[in-house]
């Protein structure tokens, strides 16, 4: 419960804002009891009964987790195992359990490849000393990430886009200097399992360092534990870990995962030029998956706004997710690609190309224009007229009412995620270039699509447990989830 105090929260005029403004008059009271009581009524009420309650917690706080911990090592080799053993076919991978248990085809999976060899240490441990190195040295303006639950502003250096270009420009020196050697960075390709098996065995410990960080030495108040260890390890104990100096979630997402992503589509890429020439369809993908990723550092900052960064603990789900699982299913197209090229010819591919470039420019901008609304305090011009915003307010744990703007014009007012619409369909056109023999090739964009729906959800949760009433109003006046007329 809050202070009983006074707090004017429409200071529409005061603050010269627009017409379409919410003109929402309440005390601060009111909103937090209007607000947020009522959206945690309606959630209340599917806990009805005593046993359906304990069931809910304990599948939020052991059952899905320990799923999760035990299945996404094995998945993540199992798609390996698929794409270079199996050609690239499910089918294929399944028939492997008509005369086996599960035990015996993992057991085999997992034996196929050394673990922890000289070589994938070599590799992910220079590339570890290299990303680490300059994204300590490389400078970059101060960001400030959005005020935290507990009133933190957690500082980023936005050196996210020099980082990728140094990587990428190291990258194509290291391939001229390995070709003089008569070698080459395709063999990323050939034993990728075994810097999978690594990159595995070594991420499930570091999230058990960032565990006990978390409850021992965390870096901000913005830390604590459930109780249930399972969820705490794989939800994580701290939101903003800094070691050394060092954002363990900057590192994990943006300088790995994001930057392993390019590197592993060029090896790719380089893997199938040694064993075809050009290939239109690798191309195609390639330079698809390029733009996005470098679109994606351009906006890095961007992206210190996202629920990864500002909802989501380090811990298993993310750290883990983007050491392994972003290498090995984000790049999968561009590995099944590599023994199965296909000749699109100039115009498919141009079709191909042109869709790809218009999905990455619409999600770009609609990630842009929330940015720019709320960097401009609404002062500014959405597909050329004053935008339609609410200022919702909300409550910091300490009581403190802080305002922020929410669109519901522009991109935000066909619907509440319409920038997923385009990022799944981004990924569709990079897909298709493997046209429709196999289903391997569309494995990103089918949990792509899972991901968003479950994120949707998920925002929605949290952000009208944030803003209470103001996010009713936009769900009012936005009442499409992600696609505009139907969904
Ligand atoms: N390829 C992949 O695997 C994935 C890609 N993405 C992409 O990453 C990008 C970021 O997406 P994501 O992190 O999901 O979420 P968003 O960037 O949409 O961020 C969600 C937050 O934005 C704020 N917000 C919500 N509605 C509005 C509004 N109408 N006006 C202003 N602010 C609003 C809220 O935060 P606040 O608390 O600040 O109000 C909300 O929590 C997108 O381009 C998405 O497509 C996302 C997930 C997976
Ligand atoms: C079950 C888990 C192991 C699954 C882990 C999933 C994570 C690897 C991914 C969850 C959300 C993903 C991302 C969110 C937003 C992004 C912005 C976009 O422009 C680029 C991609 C990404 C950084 C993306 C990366 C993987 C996730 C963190």
């Amino acid at each position: 419960m809050t202070t009983k105090r006074t707090v004017s929260l429409a200071s529409r005029n005061e603050s010269g804002v627009g017409a379409g403004d919410v003109t929402t008059q309440m005390t601060g009271q009111d909103v937090l009891a209007n607000g947020f009581n009522s959206y945690k009524e309606g959630y209340e009420t599917i806990e009805k009964s005593e046993f359906g309650q304990q069931f809910r917690k304990l599948f939020h706080y052991v059952l899905f987790p320990l799923s999760v911990l035990v299945l996404m090592p094995n998945l993540v080799m199992l798609l390996w195992y698929a794409m270079s053993k199996c050609d690239g076919s499910y089918s294929h991978l399944l028939s492997l359990f008509y005369d086996r248990s599960i035990i015996d085809v993992l057991l085999k999976v997992w034996s196929s490849v050394p673990i922890c060899s000289l070589f994938s240490i070599s590799v992910i441990g220079g590339y570890f000393a290299w990303a680490l190195f300059w994204m300590k040295v490389l400078p970059g303006r101060r960001v400030e990430g959005p005020i935290t639950p507990n009133g933190n502003v957690p500082l980023y250096k936005d050196n996210g886009f020099l980082h990728y270009t140094v990587t990428m420009a190291g990258f194509t020196i290291l391939t001229v200097i390995l070709k003089s050697f008569e070698m080459s960075p395709s063999i990323v390709y050939d034993r990728l399992g075994e810097l999978l098996a690594t990159i595995i065995i070594f991420s499930i410990f570091f999230c058990l360092f960032l565990y006990l960080k978390g409850l021992y030495a965390p870096s901000s108040t913005d830390c604590g534990k459930s109780g249930y260890f399972i969820f705490d390890y794989y939800w994580g104990t701290e939101l903003y870990p800094r070691v050394f100096g060092i954002d363990i979630k900057v590192f994990t997402n943006c300088r790995f995962g994001m930057t392993v992503w390019p590197l592993l589509v060029c090896c790719y890429a380089i893997k199938s030029y040694e064993l075809w020439g050009f290939v239109d369809s690798m191309i195609v993908s390639t330079v698809l998956q390029l733009v996005y990723i470098t679109k994606f550092f351009i906006w890095e900052a961007g992206y210190m706004q996202s629920l990864d960064i500002i909802l989501d603990r380090a811990g298993f789900y993310i750290c883990w997710g983007c050491l392994c699982y972003l290498p090995a299913l984000y790049p999968a197209t561009s590995f099944f690609l590599v023994e199965h090229p296909v000749v699109l010819g100039n115009f498919w591919a141009s079709i191909i190309f042109g869709f790809g470039i218009g999905s990455i420019a619409i999600n770009y901008l609609a990630d842009a224009q929330r940015q720019m609304v709320r960097g401009a305090n609404g002062e500014c011009l959405v597909w050329g007229r004053k935008p339609e915003i609410i200022r919702a307010k909300y409550r910091l744990e300490s009581g403190e009412i802080k305002e922020s703007i929410l669109l519901a014009s522009g991109w935000w007012g066909l619907s509440r995620h319409f920038h997923y619409v385009p990022e799944i369909l981004l990924a569709f056109w990079w897909s298709v270039p493997a046209l429709f023999t196999y289903l391997m090739p569309y494995t990103y964009v089918i949990f792509l699509t899972i991901l968003l729906i479950h994120r949707s959800y998920r925002d929605d949760h949290k952000c009208g447990k944030k803003y209470g009433e103001f996010w009713h109003e936009y769900r009012r006046r936005v009442p499409r989830r992600i696609v505009p007329y139907l969904f």
